[in-house]
């Protein structure tokens, strides 16, 4: 199990693990990896641009969270733990299920209390399942973690918010995982300050103008915002711009905070043989443009490709009839 100290030299560490984690098809160049009181933060973030932040002391009031610690003081709720029998944890959204009653689903979730997942990942065996607990923090929590969560370097990110004109914090996601899951290729639409606790987590980013090269699932899809193509043994055939595909890649560390802005196309891998993961992130909602300017970028143009499939998939009355529909106003006309 690797420690979880800030105490470790995460820079030695984010430098070799490069070597250690899956290759892929795609080249990537490195996010910049900033001080936060940096000069040229500042325009990274305003520019909507990654960057991963050292020295914010955002959630070292929990450098200190590891499985034993959780398991005396997160108390007794239940949180919601995804399981698979991959390492591929493919997000869906259950409200869109009733449309595909025969999806098949890599993953699914039950509630369980912190005790019962730390079990299973204490008994886990090879070939087992392996688990991925993702509980938005709330005050159901034990008072210590209450106590650690107001302890976050709140004033700073309270500061960034303001300066950046961001919306509300909509919610903190608490993520506790096991060696080497994975979250695939997805985009979400909320501004994301991603906090490492605890462990290693190598992320590959996409920017938003690569959405024709991931073929994200329709907005009907339960798998809305993530991407149809398996980086593993990508379909060369139905998706042929992933050739395309160039993205950027860094390693998180304990303290590290990544600046992931919206619409930004992310892959989460926790670092193989490394042992668990623990992060938390702030998700806020964007701020409302003051005014539109030209030409739109691209973050733009996903937001309204999106409220076309919706108005289509709505006035249609059903989610059946949009592919033809879709296909009827494009091929042959838009080529
Ligand atoms: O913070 C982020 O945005 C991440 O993607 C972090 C990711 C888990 C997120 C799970 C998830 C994926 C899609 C929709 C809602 C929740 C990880 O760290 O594995
Ligand atoms: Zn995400």
């Amino acid at each position: 199990m690797a420690t979880n100290g800030w105490k470790e030299n995460v820079e030695e560490t984010v430098r070799n693990i490069p070597r250690e984690v899956k290759q892929y098809s795609f080249q990537t160049e490195p996010i910049p990896r900033l001080k936060y009181n940096d000069p040229e933060v500042e325009a990274l973030i305003r520019n909507e641009r990654p960057v991963i932040l050292t020295d914010t002391d955002l959630v070292k009031s929990a450098q200190h969270w590891n499985l034993d610690y959780l398991y005396s003081n997160i108390g007794s709720g239940k949180h919601t733990v995804y399981s698979s029998f991959k390492n591929k944890f493919l997000y869906y959204d259950d409200k869109k299920l009733p449309n595909f009653p025969n999806l098949v689903l890599q993953t699914n979730h039950e509630e369980m209390t912190f005790q019962e997942f730390t079990e299973k990942v204490r008994n886990h065996k090879t070939g087992d399942k392996i688990y991925y607990l993702q509980q938005a923090l709330n005050d159901s929590v034990g008072k210590s973690i209450v106590v650690d969560f107001v302890k976050f370097n709140w004033s700073w990110i309270t500061e960034q918010q303001k300066k950046y004109k961001w919306g509300a914090l909509t919610s903190n996601l608490l993520l506790v995982g096991m060696d080497g899951v994975i979250t695939p290729a997805h985009y979400d639409e909320q501004q994301n300050f991603f906090a490492q606790i605890g462990g290693y987590k190598r992320f590959l980013l996409f920017d938003p103008s690569m959405f024709e090269c991931l073929y994200p699932f329709p907005v009907y899809h339960p798998h809305d915002r993530q991407s149809q193509v398996d980086f593993d043994s990508p379909d060369l055939r139905r998706f042929p711009k992933f050739q395309d595909l160039r993205g950027y890649e860094a390693i998180v560390g304990p303290g590290d905070v990544l600046y992931l802005p919206i619409y930004w196309w992310h892959q989460v891998e926790s670092v193989p043989n490394r042992g668990m993961t623990f992060s938390v992130n702030f998700w806020y909602k964007s701020g409302s443009d003051e005014k539109i300017s030209y030409p739109l970028k691209p973050q733009q143009k996903v937001a309204m490709m999106r409220n076309i499939e919706k108005m289509v998939t709505s006035a249609i009355n059903n989610h059946e009839e949009v592919p033809h529909l879709m296909r009827t106003m494009v091929l042959g006309r838009y080529t």
